[in-house]
């Protein structure tokens, strides 16, 4: 099995808010912006991954900062933690009022866990992740707690587990 950097994979993503993009009070909505995020979590996972890739999770998505029409939003993505077909995507999406002389405030953090897919639809392998700078090994080591935390839960007795009534 090969080995990748972080470096390998991160993507920065900007786009401008359209009117197309407002809630009803005129902020952008939220589900919009965590398009985006999916989206630039995606391009990280496939680069890494070289496959097909589907998201199976969004751990710890937080709002900062309210989003206007006008705005530009980044994506800042880059890989945390690597399982053997799981690659956790920390996101950080940052935002700028064009008319200010401001440097841009972070609007919303979360992390995505892809999952690689082989040709008949069946998570595949990735490669390892190489870490090299000690800021990488701390959000590895994060990102792996929050992998054995979702391991654990779904080893739950079914009793344990939220089941919807039948109609
Ligand atoms: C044509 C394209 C060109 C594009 C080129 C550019 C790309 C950029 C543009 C695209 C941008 C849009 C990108 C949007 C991406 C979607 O919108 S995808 C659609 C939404 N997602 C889905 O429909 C996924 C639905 N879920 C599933 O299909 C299955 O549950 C999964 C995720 C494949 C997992 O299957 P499973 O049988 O449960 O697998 P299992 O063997 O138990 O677990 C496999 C691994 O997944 C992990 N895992 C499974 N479920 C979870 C979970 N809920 N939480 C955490 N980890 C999990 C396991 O821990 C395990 O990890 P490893 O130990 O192997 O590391």
């Amino acid at each position: 099995m090969s080995t990748k950097t972080v470096g390998q994979s991160k993507v920065i993503m900007s786009s401008v808010m359209l009117p197309e993009h407002a809630n009803p009070a005129g902020h952008v909505h939220g589900g919009e912006i965590i398009k985006l995020m999916d989206t630039a979590a995606a391009v990280v996972a496939r680069r890494h991954a070289r496959t097909n890739v589907v998201t199976a999770r969004v751990d710890e998505l937080e709002f900062h900062h309210p989003i206007f029409i006008g705005n530009v939003v980044t994506c800042h993505g880059q890989l945390t933690f690597v399982g053997k077909s799981s690659m956790e995507i920390s996101i950080t999406v940052t935002m700028e009022d064009l008319s200010k002389e401001e440097p841009a405030k972070t609007a919303l953090t979360a992390f995505f866990t892809f999952v690689a897919l082989d040709e008949n639809g069946r998570p595949h392998p990735v490669p390892t992740l190489e870490i090299t700078s000690e800021e990488e090994a701390c959000l590895f080591e994060q990102g792996k707690q929050r992998y054995l935390a979702y391991k654990q839960k779904k080893a739950r007795p079914a009793a344990c587990q939220v089941t919807l009534e039948q109609q």
